[in-house]
């Protein structure tokens, strides 16, 4: 089994919207995939889809080997928290999670207690949730998330409206999950620069549509100071790039060519590869943020 959960073409439509429009995803196990995209990409509508709250319109999820209604199965291996937690405002944190564990059974000594250490609340006594902040609460939600221990977390912005002190508390726990125990999480965020914080994966969504999936990697290097050459054939400048000893750099697209070294020398890779009559459109130093790499691909600032 390559991927713990995928996609494919996956549409979800309301009356004459499409919420989501055909989207693939990979994602594998034990990565933190984060969903990107802006108010209204469509990011908790396909949460929804692959936790089993939201039927597809069309398209298909298969989730440990398991796809179409066989997902049933396996659906309880997955850890939801979507939108609000849902908790008890005049219950205390400990009281919360041991109703969430009698629904689904669990009556292990120790294990409530445990629950509440992972999220950093094992001193909050009986204190009732309704006067907890807000980042207390969505520590508590993603602690009910993990009752019955699943495999995968899909979290649905859960740093939203938090205050920095806040955001780093969950980031810890997050990526404290992922190491320890293994879990795969699938966050969604509309802001990429927080995300890349934990983030091994994203897809880009816009308007519904998947614009990009990438790797951390590939990120990084996309944001990393570089020199762009735009022309029409990348391959014919390879070989000059090799013989004059670069190294580090790598076919973007089919149009560009991104070098990450020597940043001085574009004069001397243009005088090459002018000497070897291969036209280039333009030549520049880069260092986009991860922040404006998402505008471009997304359109821009949204003024909606
Ligand atoms: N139940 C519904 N009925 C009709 N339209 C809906 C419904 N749920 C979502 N939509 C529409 O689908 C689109 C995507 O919404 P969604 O909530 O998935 O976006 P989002 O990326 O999570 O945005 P936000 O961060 O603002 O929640 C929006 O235009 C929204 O109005």
């Amino acid at each position: 089994m390559e991927y713990l959960l995928s996609t494919d073409c996956l549409t979800k439509k309301f009356k004459r919207q499409t919420a989501i429009d055909n989207i693939s995803l990979h994602i594998r196990q034990g990565e933190i995939y984060g969903l990107i995209g802006k108010n209204g990409a469509g990011k908790t509508t396909f949460l929804k889809m692959i936790s089993g709250l939201s039927k597809p319109t069309s398209g298909d999820i298969t989730f440990f080997g398991y796809h179409g209604a066989e997902r049933n199965k396996v659906i309880s291996r997955i850890g939801v928290l979507i939108e609000a937690p849902g908790l008890y405002p005049d219950m205390s944190a400990y009281d919360n999670l041991k109703l969430k564990c009698i629904c689904v059974g669990l009556h292990r000594p120790g294990y409530i207690e445990n629950i509440l250490s992972i999220v950093g609340l094992e001193n909050v006594g009986k204190k009732k949730v309704g006067h907890f902040s807000l980042g207390m609460k969505q520590r508590l939600g993603i602690g009910m998330a993990l009752v019955g221990e699943p495999d995968v977390l899909v979290l649905d912005e859960p740093i939203n409206g938090l205050d920095p002190e806040g955001i780093a508390e969950v980031r810890e726990i997050l990526l404290r999950l992922n190491k320890e125990k293994g879990l795969t999480i699938i966050i969604s965020s509309h802001i990429l620069e927080e995300l890349s914080k934990i983030a091994t994966n994203y897809a880009i969504i816009d308007k519904g549509q998947l614009v990009k999936e990438l790797s951390r990697e590939e990120l990084e290097a996309t944001c990393r100071e570089h020199i762009e050459i735009k022309m029409d054939h990348p391959d014919l400048a390879l070989p000059v790039l090799d013989a004059l000893g670069f190294k580090d750099y790598r076919v973007a697209d089919e149009n560009t060519i991104h070098i990450f070294e020597r940043l001085n020398e574009s004069g001397k890779i243009t005088m090459e590869l002018s000497r070897k009559n291969i036209y280039i459109h333009s030549i520049s130093v880069t260092n986009e943020s991860i922040e404006d790499y998402f505008l471009r691909l997304t359109g821009g600032v949204d003024h909606a």
